[in-house]
Protein backbone atom coordinates (compact mmCIF):
# COMPACT_ATOMS: atom_id res chain seq x y z
CA UNK A 1 0.00 0.00 0.00
CA UNK A 2 3.02 2.52 1.17
CA UNK A 3 4.74 1.44 -2.35
CA UNK A 4 1.27 2.43 -3.84
CA UNK A 5 1.09 5.75 -2.00
CA UNK A 6 4.41 6.90 -2.58
CA UNK A 7 3.47 6.50 -6.92
CA UNK A 8 0.33 8.04 -6.73
CA UNK A 9 2.48 11.27 -5.00
CA UNK A 10 4.59 11.15 -8.07
CA UNK A 11 2.30 11.05 -10.47
CA UNK A 12 0.73 13.92 -9.43
CA UNK A 13 4.10 15.65 -9.43
CA UNK A 14 3.95 15.24 -12.86
CA UNK A 15 1.68 17.68 -13.64
CA UNK A 16 1.84 20.78 -11.08
CA UNK A 17 -1.30 22.25 -12.25
CA UNK A 18 -3.68 18.97 -11.99
CA UNK A 19 -1.88 17.63 -8.92
CA UNK A 20 -1.97 19.96 -6.15
CA UNK A 21 0.30 19.13 -3.24
CA UNK A 22 -1.51 16.45 -0.55
CA UNK A 23 -0.11 17.20 2.70
CA UNK A 24 0.78 13.91 3.91
CA UNK A 25 -1.45 14.29 7.47
CA UNK A 26 -4.18 14.99 5.58
CA UNK A 27 -3.94 11.87 3.80
CA UNK A 28 -3.17 9.95 6.24
CA UNK A 29 -6.52 9.22 7.86
CA UNK A 30 -8.67 10.14 5.63
CA UNK A 31 -12.62 10.43 5.49
CA UNK A 32 -14.69 8.48 3.13
CA UNK A 33 -16.20 11.61 1.61
CA UNK A 34 -12.10 12.64 1.14
CA UNK A 35 -11.12 9.73 -0.67
CA UNK A 36 -14.09 9.95 -2.97
CA UNK A 37 -13.28 13.63 -4.27
CA UNK A 38 -9.86 11.88 -4.03
CA UNK A 39 -10.71 9.82 -6.75
CA UNK A 40 -12.95 12.03 -8.72
CA UNK A 41 -9.46 13.81 -8.95
CA UNK A 42 -7.56 11.33 -9.41
CA UNK A 43 -10.04 10.22 -12.54
CA UNK A 44 -9.71 13.80 -13.82
CA UNK A 45 -6.08 13.69 -14.00
CA UNK A 46 -5.60 10.62 -15.54
CA UNK A 47 -7.95 11.80 -18.71
CA UNK A 48 -5.87 15.26 -18.77
CA UNK A 49 -2.32 13.87 -18.25
CA UNK A 50 -1.56 13.28 -21.73
CA UNK A 51 -3.19 16.49 -23.30
CA UNK A 52 -0.89 18.50 -20.78
CA UNK A 53 1.77 16.57 -21.82
CA UNK A 54 1.75 16.94 -25.14
CA UNK A 55 1.55 20.01 -25.28
CA UNK A 56 4.04 21.45 -22.64
CA UNK A 57 7.12 18.61 -22.35
CA UNK A 58 9.09 19.63 -20.14
CA UNK A 59 13.44 19.89 -21.12
CA UNK A 60 15.96 17.90 -19.48
CA UNK A 61 16.72 20.95 -16.52
CA UNK A 62 13.38 21.20 -15.55
CA UNK A 63 12.41 17.41 -15.49
CA UNK A 64 16.10 17.23 -13.41
CA UNK A 65 14.87 19.77 -10.79
CA UNK A 66 10.76 18.30 -10.72
CA UNK A 67 12.22 14.97 -10.05
CA UNK A 68 14.70 16.54 -7.15
CA UNK A 69 11.22 18.20 -5.88
CA UNK A 70 9.53 14.62 -5.77
CA UNK A 71 11.97 13.25 -4.46
CA UNK A 72 11.95 15.60 -1.38
CA UNK A 73 8.01 15.08 -0.94
CA UNK A 74 8.64 11.28 -1.21
CA UNK A 75 11.05 11.66 1.63
CA UNK A 76 9.00 13.98 3.89
CA UNK A 77 5.88 10.83 3.17
CA UNK A 78 7.96 8.14 3.95
CA UNK A 79 8.99 9.16 7.27
CA UNK A 80 5.19 9.77 8.44
CA UNK A 81 4.31 6.63 6.95
CA UNK A 82 7.12 5.08 8.87
CA UNK A 83 5.64 6.62 11.84
CA UNK A 84 2.19 5.22 11.00
CA UNK A 85 1.61 3.05 8.63
CA UNK A 86 -0.51 0.75 11.25
CA UNK A 87 -3.09 3.33 11.36
CA UNK A 88 -3.49 3.62 7.48
CA UNK A 89 -6.86 2.65 6.17
CA UNK A 90 -5.65 0.48 2.88
CA UNK A 91 -9.18 -0.04 1.51
CA UNK A 92 -9.70 3.63 0.76
CA UNK A 93 -6.40 4.34 -0.44
CA UNK A 94 -4.82 1.35 -2.29
CA UNK A 95 -7.96 2.08 -4.68
CA UNK A 96 -6.97 5.68 -5.82
CA UNK A 97 -3.31 5.17 -5.44
CA UNK A 98 -3.42 1.65 -7.59
CA UNK A 99 -4.73 3.27 -10.77
CA UNK A 100 -1.71 5.34 -11.44
CA UNK A 101 1.23 2.18 -9.95
CA UNK A 102 2.69 1.91 -13.71
CA UNK A 103 2.92 5.20 -14.91
CA UNK A 104 4.98 6.23 -11.35
CA UNK A 105 7.21 2.73 -11.18
CA UNK A 106 9.62 4.77 -13.40
CA UNK A 107 9.81 7.87 -11.69
CA UNK A 108 10.05 6.13 -8.23
CA UNK A 109 12.91 4.11 -9.51
CA UNK A 110 14.15 7.24 -10.79
CA UNK A 111 14.43 9.38 -7.38
CA UNK A 112 14.30 7.04 -4.39
CA UNK A 113 17.46 5.90 -3.65
CA UNK A 114 17.68 2.30 -2.85
CA UNK A 115 17.69 2.37 0.90
CA UNK A 116 13.98 4.05 0.52
CA UNK A 117 13.04 1.68 -2.15
CA UNK A 118 14.02 -1.11 0.24
CA UNK A 119 11.65 0.74 3.45
CA UNK A 120 8.41 1.12 1.11
CA UNK A 121 8.65 -2.77 -0.42
CA UNK A 122 8.36 -3.80 3.25
CA UNK A 123 5.24 -0.96 4.29
CA UNK A 124 4.14 -2.77 1.43
CA UNK A 125 4.72 -6.40 2.47
CA UNK A 126 2.74 -4.94 5.37
CA UNK A 127 -0.45 -3.76 3.50
CA UNK A 128 -1.23 -5.68 0.72
CA UNK A 129 -2.98 -4.39 -1.94
CA UNK A 130 -6.96 -4.84 -1.13
CA UNK A 131 -7.31 -7.11 -4.27
CA UNK A 132 -5.44 -9.93 -2.93
CA UNK A 133 -7.30 -10.04 0.26
CA UNK A 134 -11.01 -9.67 -2.08
CA UNK A 135 -9.30 -12.73 -3.64
CA UNK A 136 -9.93 -14.90 -0.17
CA UNK A 137 -12.05 -18.25 -1.54
CA UNK A 138 -16.00 -17.76 -0.84
CA UNK A 139 -17.18 -20.16 1.93
CA UNK A 140 -18.74 -23.06 0.53
CA UNK A 141 -21.95 -23.14 0.05
CA UNK A 142 -23.76 -25.01 3.10
CA UNK A 143 -20.88 -25.13 5.34
CA UNK A 144 -20.92 -23.98 8.94
CA UNK A 145 -18.74 -21.04 9.45
CA UNK A 146 -15.57 -21.17 11.74
CA UNK A 147 -14.44 -18.32 13.37
CA UNK A 148 -10.88 -17.15 12.67
CA UNK A 149 -8.38 -17.46 15.71
CA UNK A 150 -8.99 -13.88 17.65
CA UNK A 151 -12.62 -14.06 17.17
CA UNK A 152 -15.47 -15.63 19.68
CA UNK A 153 -19.06 -15.56 20.24
CA UNK A 154 -21.40 -17.07 22.36
CA UNK A 155 -24.74 -17.17 19.53
CA UNK A 156 -25.33 -20.31 18.57
CA UNK A 157 -26.51 -20.58 14.89
CA UNK A 158 -30.14 -21.92 14.59
CA UNK A 159 -29.54 -25.29 12.04
CA UNK A 160 -30.15 -24.79 8.97
CA UNK A 161 -34.15 -26.53 8.29
CA UNK A 162 -34.03 -29.40 6.79
CA UNK A 163 -36.46 -30.14 4.07
CA UNK A 164 -38.94 -32.92 4.97
CA UNK A 165 -39.01 -34.94 2.02
CA UNK A 166 -43.03 -34.77 0.80
CA UNK A 167 -44.73 -38.46 2.72
CA UNK A 168 -46.36 -40.21 0.58
CA UNK A 169 -49.88 -41.19 1.49
CA UNK A 170 -51.60 -44.27 1.62
CA UNK A 171 -54.25 -45.31 -0.50
CA UNK A 172 -56.64 -44.61 2.30
CA UNK A 173 -55.32 -41.33 2.94
CA UNK A 174 -55.77 -40.36 -0.76
CA UNK A 175 -59.45 -41.72 -0.41
CA UNK A 176 -60.19 -39.40 2.40
CA UNK A 177 -58.36 -36.81 1.36
CA UNK A 178 -60.89 -37.28 -1.96
CA UNK A 179 -63.84 -37.62 -0.03
CA UNK A 180 -63.20 -35.31 2.43
CA UNK A 181 -65.03 -32.24 0.62
CA UNK A 182 -68.09 -34.68 0.71
CA UNK A 183 -67.49 -35.71 4.52
CA UNK A 184 -66.68 -32.19 5.35
CA UNK A 185 -69.83 -30.86 3.88
CA UNK A 186 -72.32 -33.92 5.13
CA UNK A 187 -70.93 -33.90 8.78
CA UNK A 188 -71.17 -30.07 9.36
CA UNK A 189 -74.37 -30.01 8.03
CA UNK A 190 -75.47 -33.39 10.02
CA UNK A 191 -73.85 -31.70 13.25
CA UNK A 192 -75.73 -27.97 12.34
CA UNK A 193 -79.00 -29.63 12.12
CA UNK A 194 -78.98 -32.38 14.92
CA UNK A 195 -77.71 -29.48 17.57
CA UNK A 196 -80.31 -29.18 20.43
CA UNK A 197 -83.32 -31.23 18.59
CA UNK A 198 -84.44 -34.27 18.61
CA UNK A 199 -84.98 -36.77 16.06
CA UNK A 200 -88.66 -36.04 14.94
CA UNK A 201 -90.49 -35.98 11.62
CA UNK A 202 -88.91 -32.75 10.64
CA UNK A 203 -85.43 -33.23 11.17
CA UNK A 204 -85.44 -36.54 9.23
CA UNK A 205 -87.01 -34.83 6.18
CA UNK A 206 -84.07 -32.27 6.45
CA UNK A 207 -81.64 -35.42 6.69
CA UNK A 208 -83.12 -37.29 4.13
CA UNK A 209 -82.71 -34.12 1.73
CA UNK A 210 -78.88 -33.44 2.74
CA UNK A 211 -78.14 -37.09 1.85
CA UNK A 212 -79.65 -36.76 -1.48
CA UNK A 213 -78.04 -33.70 -2.30
CA UNK A 214 -74.91 -35.90 -1.31
CA UNK A 215 -75.51 -37.56 -4.58
CA UNK A 216 -76.17 -41.07 -2.25
CA UNK A 217 -79.07 -41.48 -4.13
CA UNK A 218 -82.82 -41.44 -2.55
CA UNK A 219 -82.62 -45.55 -2.15
CA UNK A 220 -79.80 -45.04 0.40
CA UNK A 221 -81.01 -41.95 1.81
CA UNK A 222 -84.02 -43.51 3.07
CA UNK A 223 -82.37 -46.48 4.32
CA UNK A 224 -80.19 -44.38 6.62
CA UNK A 225 -83.08 -42.03 7.80
CA UNK A 226 -85.24 -45.45 8.67
CA UNK A 227 -82.86 -46.83 10.44
CA UNK A 228 -81.94 -43.71 12.26
CA UNK A 229 -85.63 -43.24 13.13
CA UNK A 230 -85.80 -46.72 14.16
CA UNK A 231 -83.16 -46.36 16.79
CA UNK A 232 -83.40 -42.86 17.92
CA UNK A 233 -87.08 -41.67 17.17
CA UNK A 234 -88.06 -38.70 20.32
CA UNK A 235 -84.10 -38.78 21.60
CA UNK A 236 -81.63 -36.73 21.36
CA UNK A 237 -79.31 -37.42 18.38
CA UNK A 238 -75.63 -36.19 17.58
CA UNK A 239 -73.79 -35.64 14.27
CA UNK A 240 -71.66 -39.13 15.54
CA UNK A 241 -74.73 -40.95 16.21
CA UNK A 242 -75.86 -40.35 12.19
CA UNK A 243 -72.25 -40.47 10.88
CA UNK A 244 -72.16 -43.99 12.61
CA UNK A 245 -75.59 -44.95 10.95
CA UNK A 246 -74.71 -43.32 7.74
CA UNK A 247 -71.30 -45.58 7.22
CA UNK A 248 -73.24 -48.69 8.11
CA UNK A 249 -76.27 -48.59 5.68
CA UNK A 250 -73.91 -47.18 2.93
CA UNK A 251 -71.67 -50.24 3.79
CA UNK A 252 -74.99 -52.90 3.49
CA UNK A 253 -75.04 -50.84 -0.11
CA UNK A 254 -71.55 -51.41 -1.06
CA UNK A 255 -70.54 -54.72 -0.01
CA UNK A 256 -72.66 -57.05 -2.56
CA UNK A 257 -70.89 -55.21 -5.52
CA UNK A 258 -67.66 -54.75 -3.92
CA UNK A 259 -66.50 -57.75 -6.26
CA UNK A 260 -62.39 -59.27 -6.90
CA UNK A 261 -62.53 -58.96 -11.14
CA UNK A 262 -62.57 -63.08 -11.72
CA UNK A 263 -60.27 -63.81 -14.57
CA UNK A 264 -61.32 -67.15 -16.30
CA UNK A 265 -57.92 -67.67 -17.60
CA UNK A 266 -58.79 -71.28 -18.87
CA UNK A 267 -60.31 -68.77 -22.11
CA UNK A 268 -56.12 -67.28 -23.08
CA UNK A 269 -56.13 -65.02 -23.31
CA UNK A 270 -59.50 -63.74 -20.99
CA UNK A 271 -60.80 -60.30 -23.20
CA UNK A 272 -60.86 -57.50 -20.85
CA UNK A 273 -62.73 -54.67 -23.26
CA UNK A 274 -62.09 -51.38 -21.29
CA UNK A 275 -64.87 -48.82 -22.07
CA UNK A 276 -66.46 -45.48 -20.57
CA UNK A 277 -66.14 -41.35 -21.65
CA UNK A 278 -62.91 -40.00 -22.77
CA UNK A 279 -60.78 -38.51 -19.84
CA UNK A 280 -62.87 -41.08 -17.09
CA UNK A 281 -59.16 -42.69 -16.83
CA UNK A 282 -59.45 -45.32 -19.47
CA UNK A 283 -55.83 -46.10 -20.73
CA UNK A 284 -54.49 -45.05 -17.02
CA UNK A 285 -56.61 -47.90 -15.48
CA UNK A 286 -55.36 -50.36 -17.91
CA UNK A 287 -52.06 -49.62 -17.47
CA UNK A 288 -52.38 -50.09 -13.64
CA UNK A 289 -54.13 -53.15 -14.47
CA UNK A 290 -51.09 -54.62 -16.75
CA UNK A 291 -48.52 -53.72 -13.96
CA UNK A 292 -50.59 -55.76 -11.29
CA UNK A 293 -50.86 -58.70 -13.78
CA UNK A 294 -47.33 -58.85 -15.00
CA UNK A 295 -46.12 -58.78 -11.70
CA UNK A 296 -48.21 -61.54 -10.45
CA UNK A 297 -46.37 -63.15 -13.55
CA UNK A 298 -49.16 -63.16 -16.10
CA UNK A 299 -48.85 -62.87 -19.85
CA UNK A 300 -50.52 -59.38 -21.12
CA UNK A 301 -51.53 -57.97 -24.00
CA UNK A 302 -52.64 -54.70 -24.82
CA UNK A 303 -54.38 -53.42 -27.70
CA UNK A 304 -54.84 -49.53 -28.63
CA UNK A 305 -58.74 -49.73 -29.85
CA UNK A 306 -59.07 -45.83 -29.18
CA UNK A 307 -58.26 -45.49 -32.83
CA UNK A 308 -59.07 -42.13 -32.96
CA UNK A 309 -56.74 -40.42 -30.93
CA UNK A 310 -53.17 -40.63 -31.71
CA UNK A 311 -52.36 -39.70 -27.86
CA UNK A 312 -54.27 -42.31 -26.99
CA UNK A 313 -52.75 -44.82 -29.16
CA UNK A 314 -48.78 -43.00 -27.37
CA UNK A 315 -50.47 -43.20 -24.27
CA UNK A 316 -50.68 -46.93 -23.89
CA UNK A 317 -47.54 -47.71 -26.06
CA UNK A 318 -45.78 -46.24 -23.01
CA UNK A 319 -47.69 -48.08 -20.11
CA UNK A 320 -46.95 -51.47 -22.52
CA UNK A 321 -43.36 -50.14 -22.27
CA UNK A 322 -43.60 -49.03 -18.50
CA UNK A 323 -44.96 -52.61 -17.60
CA UNK A 324 -43.60 -54.98 -19.93
CA UNK A 325 -46.57 -56.01 -21.61
CA UNK A 326 -47.38 -56.36 -25.22
CA UNK A 327 -49.20 -53.99 -27.78
CA UNK A 328 -50.66 -54.51 -30.79
CA UNK A 329 -51.93 -51.03 -32.41
CA UNK A 330 -52.38 -49.83 -35.98
CA UNK A 331 -52.87 -46.61 -37.85
CA UNK A 332 -54.97 -43.06 -36.66
CA UNK A 333 -58.77 -43.61 -37.90
CA UNK A 334 -57.90 -47.52 -38.84
CA UNK A 335 -60.77 -49.67 -37.67
CA UNK A 336 -61.08 -50.36 -33.96
CA UNK A 337 -63.12 -53.88 -34.20
CA UNK A 338 -60.66 -54.97 -36.59
CA UNK A 339 -57.39 -54.28 -34.34
CA UNK A 340 -59.28 -55.63 -31.68
CA UNK A 341 -59.56 -58.87 -34.17
CA UNK A 342 -56.29 -58.55 -34.92
CA UNK A 343 -55.41 -58.39 -31.45
CA UNK A 344 -57.39 -61.57 -30.42
CA UNK A 345 -55.82 -63.60 -32.68
CA UNK A 346 -52.17 -62.78 -31.57
CA UNK A 347 -52.90 -63.01 -27.84
CA UNK A 348 -54.12 -66.86 -28.83
CA UNK A 349 -51.26 -67.60 -30.93
CA UNK A 350 -48.94 -66.34 -28.46
CA UNK A 351 -50.34 -67.78 -25.49
CA UNK A 352 -51.31 -64.30 -23.34
CA UNK A 353 -53.33 -64.66 -20.27
CA UNK A 354 -54.84 -61.71 -20.81
CA UNK A 355 -55.94 -59.13 -23.42
CA UNK A 356 -56.93 -55.88 -22.42
CA UNK A 357 -58.57 -53.51 -25.19
CA UNK A 358 -58.84 -49.86 -25.03
CA UNK A 359 -61.23 -47.98 -26.90
CA UNK A 360 -62.77 -44.32 -27.94
CA UNK A 361 -65.23 -42.89 -25.71
CA UNK A 362 -66.57 -40.18 -27.56
CA UNK A 363 -69.93 -39.44 -26.17
CA UNK A 364 -70.90 -36.59 -28.09
CA UNK A 365 -71.10 -38.49 -31.06
CA UNK A 366 -72.89 -41.42 -29.43
CA UNK A 367 -74.22 -42.91 -32.68
CA UNK A 368 -70.67 -43.53 -34.03
CA UNK A 369 -69.58 -44.74 -30.33
CA UNK A 370 -72.67 -47.15 -30.23
CA UNK A 371 -72.08 -48.94 -33.78
CA UNK A 372 -68.00 -48.97 -33.30
CA UNK A 373 -68.67 -50.64 -29.73
CA UNK A 374 -70.81 -53.29 -31.25
CA UNK A 375 -68.77 -53.77 -34.04
CA UNK A 376 -65.85 -54.77 -31.25
CA UNK A 377 -68.14 -57.15 -29.12
CA UNK A 378 -69.53 -58.79 -32.18
CA UNK A 379 -66.04 -59.69 -33.93
CA UNK A 380 -64.56 -60.56 -30.45
CA UNK A 381 -67.72 -62.78 -30.42
CA UNK A 382 -66.49 -65.13 -33.43
CA UNK A 383 -63.32 -65.99 -31.98
CA UNK A 384 -65.14 -67.11 -28.96
CA UNK A 385 -68.37 -66.49 -28.21
CA UNK A 386 -68.30 -66.08 -24.52
CA UNK A 387 -65.60 -62.92 -25.45
CA UNK A 388 -65.47 -60.43 -24.55
CA UNK A 389 -64.89 -61.91 -20.56
CA UNK A 390 -65.24 -58.87 -18.71
CA UNK A 391 -66.51 -55.41 -19.76
CA UNK A 392 -64.96 -52.89 -17.47
CA UNK A 393 -66.53 -49.11 -17.54
CA UNK A 394 -64.14 -46.61 -16.01
CA UNK A 395 -65.71 -43.70 -13.64
CA UNK A 396 -64.68 -40.35 -13.15
CA UNK A 397 -65.61 -39.70 -9.44
CA UNK A 398 -65.31 -36.15 -9.84
CA UNK A 399 -68.11 -35.97 -12.14
CA UNK A 400 -70.91 -36.41 -9.63
CA UNK A 401 -74.65 -37.66 -11.01
CA UNK A 402 -73.64 -37.66 -14.30
CA UNK A 403 -71.55 -40.82 -13.82
CA UNK A 404 -74.92 -42.59 -13.38
CA UNK A 405 -76.14 -41.46 -16.44
CA UNK A 406 -72.91 -42.96 -18.44
CA UNK A 407 -73.54 -47.13 -16.73
CA UNK A 408 -76.68 -46.58 -18.28
CA UNK A 409 -75.66 -45.84 -21.69
CA UNK A 410 -72.52 -47.77 -21.54
CA UNK A 411 -74.45 -50.42 -19.92
CA UNK A 412 -76.52 -50.26 -23.16
CA UNK A 413 -73.82 -50.28 -25.71
CA UNK A 414 -71.40 -52.80 -24.16
CA UNK A 415 -73.10 -54.42 -21.51
CA UNK A 416 -70.65 -53.57 -18.47
CA UNK A 417 -70.24 -56.11 -16.67
CA UNK A 418 -68.28 -54.25 -14.19
CA UNK A 419 -66.78 -51.11 -12.78
CA UNK A 420 -64.21 -48.75 -11.71
CA UNK A 421 -64.32 -45.65 -10.50
CA UNK A 422 -61.35 -43.38 -10.81
CA UNK A 423 -60.06 -40.18 -9.29
CA UNK A 424 -60.82 -40.78 -5.81
CA UNK A 425 -57.76 -38.65 -4.77
CA UNK A 426 -59.30 -35.93 -6.66
CA UNK A 427 -62.12 -34.01 -5.34
CA UNK A 428 -64.43 -36.47 -5.71
CA UNK A 429 -68.00 -36.85 -5.74
CA UNK A 430 -68.35 -40.11 -3.96
CA UNK A 431 -71.69 -40.75 -3.51
CA UNK A 432 -72.94 -41.07 -6.38
CA UNK A 433 -70.86 -44.92 -6.25
CA UNK A 434 -73.42 -45.60 -3.73
CA UNK A 435 -76.95 -44.06 -5.92
CA UNK A 436 -74.94 -46.38 -9.09
CA UNK A 437 -74.27 -49.42 -6.85
CA UNK A 438 -77.83 -49.21 -5.33
CA UNK A 439 -79.64 -49.03 -8.57
CA UNK A 440 -77.23 -51.29 -10.98
CA UNK A 441 -75.71 -53.51 -8.95
CA UNK A 442 -72.51 -53.79 -11.25
CA UNK A 443 -69.31 -55.59 -9.55
CA UNK A 444 -66.92 -52.22 -8.56
CA UNK A 445 -63.57 -53.93 -8.86
CA UNK A 446 -61.10 -51.55 -8.33
CA UNK A 447 -60.65 -47.82 -7.19
CA UNK A 448 -58.38 -45.36 -9.13
CA UNK A 449 -56.54 -43.15 -5.81
CA UNK A 450 -53.87 -41.18 -7.95
CA UNK A 451 -52.03 -41.25 -11.53
CA UNK A 452 -49.06 -43.79 -10.91
CA UNK A 453 -48.65 -47.28 -11.86
CA UNK A 454 -49.86 -48.46 -7.79
CA UNK A 455 -52.62 -45.97 -7.54
CA UNK A 456 -54.94 -48.84 -7.90
CA UNK A 457 -56.89 -50.63 -5.34
CA UNK A 458 -59.32 -53.12 -4.87
CA UNK A 459 -62.62 -51.46 -3.51
CA UNK A 460 -63.40 -52.16 -0.11
CA UNK A 461 -67.21 -51.36 0.85
CA UNK A 462 -66.48 -50.36 4.31
CA UNK A 463 -63.03 -48.55 3.88
CA UNK A 464 -65.40 -45.85 1.28
CA UNK A 465 -68.50 -45.71 3.73
CA UNK A 466 -66.33 -44.50 6.11
CA UNK A 467 -64.28 -42.22 3.86
CA UNK A 468 -67.77 -40.69 3.20
CA UNK A 469 -69.48 -40.91 6.50
CA UNK A 470 -66.00 -38.65 8.10
CA UNK A 471 -65.23 -41.46 9.54
CA UNK A 472 -61.64 -42.92 10.44
CA UNK A 473 -61.16 -47.32 11.39
CA UNK A 474 -58.44 -47.34 13.93
CA UNK A 475 -54.90 -48.40 12.17
CA UNK A 476 -55.80 -47.24 9.22
N1 LIG B 1 -55.70 -38.12 -9.89
C1 LIG B 1 -56.00 -39.14 -10.70
N2 LIG B 1 -55.88 -38.97 -12.03
C2 LIG B 1 -56.19 -40.02 -12.84
C3 LIG B 1 -56.64 -41.25 -12.32
N3 LIG B 1 -56.86 -42.07 -13.38
C4 LIG B 1 -56.58 -41.38 -14.50
N4 LIG B 1 -56.17 -40.14 -14.19
C5 LIG B 1 -55.79 -39.04 -15.08
O1 LIG B 1 -56.90 -38.68 -15.86
C6 LIG B 1 -56.49 -38.24 -17.14
C7 LIG B 1 -57.26 -39.02 -18.21
O2 LIG B 1 -56.90 -40.37 -18.09
P1 LIG B 1 -56.85 -41.31 -19.36
O3 LIG B 1 -56.40 -42.64 -18.88
O4 LIG B 1 -56.12 -40.70 -20.48
O5 LIG B 1 -58.37 -41.34 -19.72
P2 LIG B 1 -59.05 -42.00 -20.99
O6 LIG B 1 -60.40 -42.40 -20.56
O7 LIG B 1 -58.18 -43.05 -21.56
O8 LIG B 1 -59.14 -40.77 -21.94
P3 LIG B 1 -58.93 -40.75 -23.51
O9 LIG B 1 -57.56 -41.27 -23.76
O10 LIG B 1 -59.10 -39.31 -23.82
O11 LIG B 1 -59.99 -41.61 -24.06
C8 LIG B 1 -54.99 -38.47 -17.20
O12 LIG B 1 -54.35 -37.26 -16.91
C9 LIG B 1 -54.74 -39.46 -16.08
O13 LIG B 1 -53.45 -39.35 -15.56
C10 LIG B 1 -56.75 -41.38 -10.88
O14 LIG B 1 -57.15 -42.40 -10.32
N5 LIG B 1 -56.42 -40.29 -10.13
Amino acid sequence: MALGFIKKMFSFGKDEQAAPVVAPEEVIVPTDEQAIEERQREESTVELAPEIAEEAEPSTAEQAETAADEAADARAVLETLRDQEDSLPTSITDDIVGRHEDEAAETVEDVLSDEDQQALAIADEQHPATDEVSNVAPPEPGREPVLPAGFSTTATRAPEPVAEPEKRLTWIERLRRGLARTSAQLSSQITALFTKRRLDEDTLQDLEDLLIQADLGVETALRITDTLSSERYGKDVTGEDVSRIMAGEITKVLSPVAKPLELDLNHKPHVILVVGVNGTGKTTTIGKLAAKLSRSGLKVMLAAGDTFRAAAIEQLHIWAQRTGADIVSSKLGSDAAGLAYEAYEKARASGHDVLIIDTAGRLQNKKELMAELEKIVRVLAKLDPDAPHTVLQTLDATTGQNALNQVEIFRNIAGVSGLVMTKLDGTARGGILVAISAKHKLPVYFIGVGEGVDDLEPFNARDFAEAIAGLQTPNK
